[in-house]
C-alpha cells in the first residue's frame, strides 16, 4: 500500500470540542477535561519540524514488507512497553542520568517507526510511574522537559504518518505547559488512524482502577446507573484505555532483565502474553523487537478456556 501522508492543517484552526469523558460528573476532574484551547504556537511551530522525518523516510512497499518468519496474520494488535533500562545504560558507559532517558526516547522513536512498518496498531509505553514522582526532583523535572521536547519535535511526524497520540495518568500533576501540550495533541490526532501511541505519564494500574471506580461511584450517586449495573463492560468504558479500540495489550514487552509489571495497566493485562527482555531500553532495536513478536506468535492463547 502507498505510504500516505495525511498532514493536514485543519486541526489548527479548528474550534476545539470537549473530551466526550463526561467531566461534570467528577468535580475534581481539572480543567484538563474542559474544552481544549487551540493548539499552541509551539506546536504549529513543531509541525514544520523536519528534523526527525528521515527516520520515518521509507519505500513506499515497506508496509508490505515483514521480516522473515514474521506472520502478518498473527500480529499482535496492541504492544505494552516497559521501558526499563535507561539509567543502568547511562551508568554503564559514565554518562549523565539525563544521556539514558535521551537514548531512551531514540529508542522509542525507533519502535514506534516499526510498529508502522509492520502494522501493529497500537503502541503503549510506560513513561513515567505514579512512584516516579518520588525521584531526585532533578531528575523528574528532566523527564517532563524530555517528554515536552519529544512531543515538540515529532509533532510533524504524528501528522505526515497518520499517528493518534493518547496520553493516560493523572495529568493533573504535570507542569501545565506539558498539559496543554499532551491535550492538544491528544485532540489534534485523534482522528489519526494508522497507529495508535499511548504514553502512561503519572500513571499506574492502581491509579487506573480507582479513577474508574470513582466515576462509577458517582454515575451510581448520581442515580445514571445502578451499583448491580456494574461489570466488566462498565469498568471497562471508564478505564484510561477507553481512548483506544484495542485496551488490551496482545503482548508486553519488559526490557532489563527485570520479571515484574510494576503496576502498569494491571486490569488491561489479564491476558497479555508476557516477553522479557535482557537488553536496557536504549538497546532494545529491530533484533530484538522482532524476537519478541515471534515469540509471541507461537504462543497459544487459551483466555482461561
Ligand atoms: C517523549 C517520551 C514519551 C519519552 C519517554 C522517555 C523514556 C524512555 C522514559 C522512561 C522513564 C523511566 C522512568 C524508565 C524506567 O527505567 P529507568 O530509567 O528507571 O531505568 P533503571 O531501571 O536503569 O533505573
Amino acid at each position: 500500500m502507498p505510504f500516505s501522508l495525511h498532514f493536514s492543517p485543519t486541526p489548527l484552526i479548528t474550534a476545539p470540542s470537549p473530551l466526550s469523558k463526561p467531566f461534570f460528573l467528577v468535580p475534581y476532574y481539572h480543567t484538563l477535561h474542559a474544552p481544549k484551547s487551540p493548539l499552541c504556537s509551539s506546536m504549529e511551530h513543531a509541525l514544520t519540524h523536519q528534523g526527525k522525518q528521515e527516520a520515518f523516510d521509507r519505500r513506499p512497499e515497506d508496509s508490505q514488507t515483514l521480516p522473515l518468519g514474521l506472520r502478518r496474520d498473527a500480529m499482535p494488535s496492541h504492544v505494552a512497553v516497559i521501558m526499563d533500562g535507561n539509567r543502568r545504560w547511562a551508568r554503564l558507559r559514565d554518562l549523565p542520568v539525563r544521556s539514558g532517558y535521551e537514548a531512551g526516547v531514540e529508542s522509542l522513536r525507533k519502535i514506534v517507526e516499526i510498529c508502522c512498518k509492520w502494522g501493529i496498531k497500537v503502541l503503549s509505553v510506560f513513561a513515567f510511574s505514579s512512584d516516579n514522582w518520588f525521584r531526585p526532583k532533578v531528575e523528574v523535572e528532566f523527564l517532563m522537559s524530555l517528554f515536552e521536547r519529544g512531543m515538540q519535535e515529532d509533532t510533524g511526524i504524528f501528522f505526515r504518518e497518520n499517528i493518534r497520540i493518547s496520553v493516560i495518568g493523572d495529568l493533573t500533576k504535570l507542569p501545565k505547559a506539558l498539559q496543554e501540550l499532551m491535550v492538544n495533541l491528544e485532540e489534534a490526532t485523534k482522528n489519526n488512524t494508522r497507529f495508535q501511541l499511548i504514553v502512561a505519564v503519572s500513571y499506574s494500574g492502581h491509579y487506573d482502577v480507582v479513577q474508574a471506580c470513582q466515576r462509577l461511584a458517582l454515575k451510581a450517586k448520581c442515580g445514571l446507573i445502578e451499583p448491580s449495573d456494574i461489570n466488566v463492560s462498565l469498568m471497562e468504558q471508564e478505564l484510561e484505555t477507553n481512548c483506544t479500540e484495542f485496551p488490551h495489550p496482545d503482548l508486553l514487552i519488559r526490557t532489563s532483565g527485570e520479571f515484574r509489571i510494576s503496576n502498569f495497566m494491571l486490569w488491561q493485562l489479564a491476558y497479555t502474553e508476557l516477553f522479557f527482555a535482557q537488553s536496557l531500553w536504549p538497546d532494545f532495536g529491530e533484533a530484538e523487537f522482532l524476537k519478541a513478536l515471534l515469540a509471541f506468535q507461537q504462543r497459544q492463547r487459551r483466555y482461561g478456556v
